[in-house]
């Protein structure tokens, strides 16, 4: 045990898929690392736990939960810290909607979602549930920057099992279509601080009448400090969002959006938002009063505003406005075809690091509202990012699809630690009330960066702080050391903020001795450069912003191994502790939905058997747990016997899924336990464990292949019943007896 009681690695509760296999995995965890002295802890940062944390007032003893989440957010300042991160939910409108709903169906007495906030007590309640919405987990947590990779097993392992790929066609009609101008990219400023600059600074909006209000203050600002501001124009927003659909007719293809609406919480909905008003534009136009009187906000979807005209009297009329104006629209790209979900349904039911590498990886397809597949025309409306995925379809329509029987890697060393850059902006993202200035003013009364904005254009500054930065070059010099890959700095010289992050690179690899390791490429040619590196069979080291972490880490995962969710995801925190997340992707609701159905869970735990090996190794080396250093190597040797021997979950219903691939993992990390000599205690403890698992194999199999095929009842979606959960998820009483009860 660490001191104040804090347990040596902590597990974090989340949602959806992986929390049923934690269900399943966690009891064996915890049986090993029990037996060598490691403690386990678990922390509740799913989207329920938060709320319940929320609103303690509202709740008997027995419902009030601690607010884990803060409590990790300072735990992870802090040297101990070692946690093992689950992939969470970040909550559009509609998924804390139904949170609210189920927790309140089962007795909770929180208050509803306050869609338009009057009066204070209302508008008190919007900021809490606004704290909980979008990605409000992963920012707390990520004191440290990212270092994401496969680890050469899982590699190696995709080379000689190569996944399935779409093939690309030269006459693809598939493409990137992004604003001309006006958007965050091209009206960015940016500057860094100097000592004298530092303070506590403000936003202010000045109206054409001379009028000030502030939109910000007390945001304190370091020396150091790389501070931007840009804004989008929503006039040029919905031209280009009008145009682009027109376009998309003209071309034959299906229309498609892909943004961050949960990580952009602020700006990104907005954006939707304009998607949703520019498809249903006539209809918004001849029936603006019906609409408003039933609440429409185009922000929450498709979805929301389709229900809400339900309530109208006029419902029928509208609705067959509606469908006469779909057949004059281009196809849609489709959610779920079958039941008519579509891409602008749900705001986060879309996001653009898992679909467009989706999209990519199925030779530029989507599927339509038929549930054909036909080329699209993906449309991500600001230009800071969109290139990359441009290029990347321009490069496989010119050279075919890339090959993961032969391709290199690309790892990525991501600028993270503190809200850094635009994933850290909600708090300083605002649209502006009206035609006037926004405007950033300095602690010494210096104005930074000043935009005319017109009412509505959706303003946003960002910030990376210094002690981050540094770090990051740091650890992109170490691994680039380590490997000896080429490695590239994805920073953009004709960007405002690129510009100042190359101010502390070039510099930093100077002083080191070592720029001739290093190229610094805009996010175009270094999309085309790392294509080329990795079809020629070579790696490279993409060292980028939080951004590009975030959408390089689905990427090219997805492309060379079938998935992001066999990545190493490691956060060395800046404060000396380890932040190990499992895989680069989410919690994936359409493995739940699949489970509730048939029984089947294809949830694949390759990122927890990679962060569980990390964790322990890192317990060993930071700790001098020896034992722990002894758990960790059989994890690993676990982990490469499920790749090995093929134990890793199959897609369909009477394949084994998630379950079994932790009986395999267990007796591979027992056996790996028996076998070695370095701590004779742990090998004479887990000999027996070994056999166990090994003599009763066919009876666990087939006790879990049993229960697959029929529906499976959890008690809750967000919110499920422990107990049914781990009655779903450890349904083979043969191997449950071995493992033994889970001892929290
Ligand atoms: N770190 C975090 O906490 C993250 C959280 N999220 C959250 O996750 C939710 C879903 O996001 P979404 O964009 O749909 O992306 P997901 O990564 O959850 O899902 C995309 C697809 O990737 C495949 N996939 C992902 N993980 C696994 C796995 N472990 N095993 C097998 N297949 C996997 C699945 O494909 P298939 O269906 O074909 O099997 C899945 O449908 C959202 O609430 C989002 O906010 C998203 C990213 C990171
Ligand atoms: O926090 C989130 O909402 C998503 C994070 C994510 O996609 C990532 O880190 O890869
Ligand atoms: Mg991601």
């Amino acid at each position: 045990m660490a001191e104040n009681n804090t347990p040596d690695i902590l597990y974090t509760i989340v949602d959806e898929a992986p929390e049923l296999a934690s269900a399943s995995f966690l009891p064996i965890i915890r049986k090993f690392a029990s037996a060598a002295g490691v403690s386990v802890g678990t922390r509740d940062i799913s989207l329920a736990g938060r709320i319940i944390a929320a609103f303690p007032e509202n709740l008997t003893d027995a419902q009030r939960q601690s607010d884990d989440l803060a409590a990790l957010g300072d735990l992870v300042k802090t040297p101990g810290a070692n946690v093992i991160k689950l992939p969470n939910i970040s909550a559009s409108v509609p998924q804390l909607v139904a949170a609210i709903a189920e927790l309140q169906g089962q007795g909770y007495d929180i208050p509803g979602y306050p869609e338009e906030p009057a009066t204070d007590a209302e508008k008190a309640i919007r900021a809490r549930y606004d704290a909980i919405k979008g990605s409000a987990v992963n920012p707390v947590l990520r004191e440290g920057n990212s270092d994401r990779r496969a680890a050469r097993a899982v590699k190696n392992y995709a080379q000689k099992n190569p996944h399935s790929m779409g093939d690309w066609s030269a006459d693809s009609k598939t493409k990137v279509s992004s604003m001309p101008g006006n958007d965050f990219y091209a009206n960015e400023k940016s500057a860094t601080l100097a000592a004298a600059q530092a303070g506590d600074a403000r936003i202010e909006f000045e109206g054409k009448d001379g009028a000030v209000s502030v939109l910000r203050d007390g945001w304190t600002l370091g020396d150091g400090t790389v501070v931007d501001a840009t804004f989008m124009s929503v006039r040029a927003l919905s031209e280009f969002l009008a145009g682009a659909i027109e376009d998309t007719r003209a071309d034959g293809t299906m229309f498609s959006l892909h943004m961050k609406a949960t990580m952009m919480k602020v700006s990104d909905p907005i954006i939707f938002g304009y998607a949703v008003r520019a498809w249903l534009a006539p209809v918004f136009d001849k029936y603006a009063d019906d609409l408003k009187a039933a609440g429409v906000n185009p922000n929450a979807g498709m979805g929301d505003v389709l229900a809400r005209i339900d309530t109208l009297p006029n419902a029928a009329a509208i609705k067959a406005d509606i469908a006469a104006l779909t057949a004059e629209r281009p196809s849609m790209y489709m959610v779920d075809s079958d039941r008519g979900i579509t891409n602008l349904h749900v705001p986060s039911d879309v996001i653009i690091d898992a679909s467009m590498p989706a999209v990519i990886r199925a030779g530029g397809k989507g599927w339509d509202e038929t549930g054909a597949k036909g080329d699209t025309n993906c449309v991500i409306p600001d230009t800071c990012y969109a290139p990359v995925y441009d290029e990347a379809i321009r490069f496989f329509k010119a050279n075919g699809a890339l090959n993961p029987a032969t391709a290199g890697a690309v790892a990525n060393v991501g600028l993270m630690a503190q809200k850094a850059e635009e994933y850290g902006s909600h708090p300083t993202t605002f649209e502006a009330p009206a035609d006037g200035t926004i405007r950033i003013v300095l602690a010494n009364g210096e104005t930074l960066h000043a935009h005319e904005v017109e009412a509505g254009d959706i303003w946003r500054a960002c910030t990376v702080n210094k002690a981050p930065i540094e770090n990051w070059i740091q650890l992109a010099m170490d691994r680039q050391r380590l490997t000896g890959s080429e490695a590239i700095f994805w920073l953009d010289a004709d960007r405002a903020h690129d510009a100042q992050l190359i101010g502390y690179v070039k510099p930093a690899l100077d002083a080191a001795g070592v720029a001739e390791q290093f190229r610094i490429m805009a996010p175009r040619e270094a999309t085309r450069q790392s294509l080329e590196t990795i079809t020629a069979g070579r790696d490279s080291i993409a060292i980028t912003g939080n951004v590009l972490r975030d959408y390089l880490t689905d990427l090219f995962p997805i492309l060379e191994l079938g998935t992001s969710a066999k990545m190493l995801s490691i956060v060395k925190l800046m404060q000396g502790g380890g932040l190990f997340e499992t895989g680069a992707g989410g919690s994936a609701p359409k493995h739940v939905q699949q489970l509730v159905e048939e029984n089947h869970l294809r949830w694949d735990s390759m990122g927890e058997f990679c962060a569980l090996g990390e964790s322990l190794n890192f317990l060993a080396d930071a700790r001098g747990n020896a034992k722990a250093g002894v758990l960790g190597a059989a994890a690993e040797a676990a982990t490469q016997g499920i790749l090995d021997n093929g134990r890793s979950p199959g897609r369909k219903v009477g394949q084994p899924d998630n379950r079994d691939s932790h009986y395999w993992f267990a007796r591979y990390w027992a056996e790996a336990l028996a076998d070695q000599d370095g701590d004779s205690d742990l090998a004479a403890e887990f000999a027996p464990v070994a056999r166990a698992l090994a003599e009763n194999e066919a009876a666990i199999l087939s006790e879990l292949a049993a229960v697959q095929g029929a529906p499976a009842e959890l008690g809750g979606y967000y919110h499920a019943d422990p107990a049914r959960t781990a009655a779903v998820m450890r349904p083979s009483a043969t191997l449950n007896a071995i493992i033994g009860e889970d001892r929290a």
